[in-house]
């Protein structure tokens, strides 16, 4: 049987860090891993394959059984749903799910505008806190929607407040920390069992 490990990647922002903690826990990624193009990059002495995807479907990819494993941030998580098991917080990528908006604003009381990124967090946050609102859904520079009267806040990533700050806005509320998950396809979990749990182990020394 084939026991070959498919783990999926996210590039951008986590992969530099998720290359080094896997470098950490033992693992000789070439450095084909520091500068390249390709979406493929098989490691035959570890017997991995990696698959170098958006962070946004590293659990697509997962759930569907083409990559056994995946490394995914919490908001993705959060947001997508998908049917995949987290295993592992990485403690990598850190940052948090914040509501925003222009200082000394009241939230318009009849469906307030949201624009985000994450409209499955932001519909259920506002839900639980019993508030009908409208979302909109914008793909980036979040931040401009209450700047110039398309929402009245926003739901955004803030990691270190720069782009808040800068751009005049307040944080209202703190919704999740977020930092990046291992996660497993459920079926691979079962079959691939011994070399995931070597995996996770080696993970667990280096985490911190
Ligand atoms: N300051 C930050 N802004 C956004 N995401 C962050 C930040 N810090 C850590 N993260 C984590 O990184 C992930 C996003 O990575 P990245 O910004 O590379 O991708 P992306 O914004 O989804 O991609 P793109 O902008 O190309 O659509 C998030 O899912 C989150 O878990
Ligand atoms: O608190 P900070 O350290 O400033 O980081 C937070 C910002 O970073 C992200 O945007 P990104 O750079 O991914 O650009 P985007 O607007 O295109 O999503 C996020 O959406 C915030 O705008």
């Amino acid at each position: 049987m084939n026991k070959q490990l498919t783990i999926a990647m996210p590039k951008g922002r986590i992969f530099t860090e998720a290359v080094e903690l896997l470098r950490n826990a033992g693992f000789e990624l070439p450095p084909e891993f520091d500068d390249s193009r390709k979406l493929i990059i098989d490691v035959d002495e570890e017997d991995f394959r990696f698959i170098l995807a958006k962070p946004m479907d590293v659990a697509t990819y997962v759930e569907h059984g083409v990559a056994d494993l995946g490394i995914a941030g919490k908001d993705v998580l959060l947001e997508e749903e998908r049917d995949v098991y987290e295993l592992l917080d990485l403690k990598i990528s850190s940052c948090y799910l914040a509501v925003a908006g222009l200082p000394g604003t009241k939230i318009n009381d009849v469906a307030p505008k949201i624009a985000t990124k994450y409209p499955n967090i932001a519909a259920a946050y506002f839900r639980e806190q019993g508030e009908q609102v409208e979302i909109i859904k914008l793909n980036g520079s979040i931040e401009l929607a209450p700047m110039i009267g398309l929402a009245d806040r926003i739901v955004d990533i803030v990691s270190t407040g720069r782009t808040l700050k800068e751009n005049g806005l307040v944080e209202y509320e703190t919704i999740a920390g977020v930092t990046s998950r291992l996660i497993v396809n459920p079926v691979s979990y079962r079959i691939k069992d011994e070399r995931i749990s070597e995996l996770i182990k080696r993970l667990n020394e280096v985490i911190y």
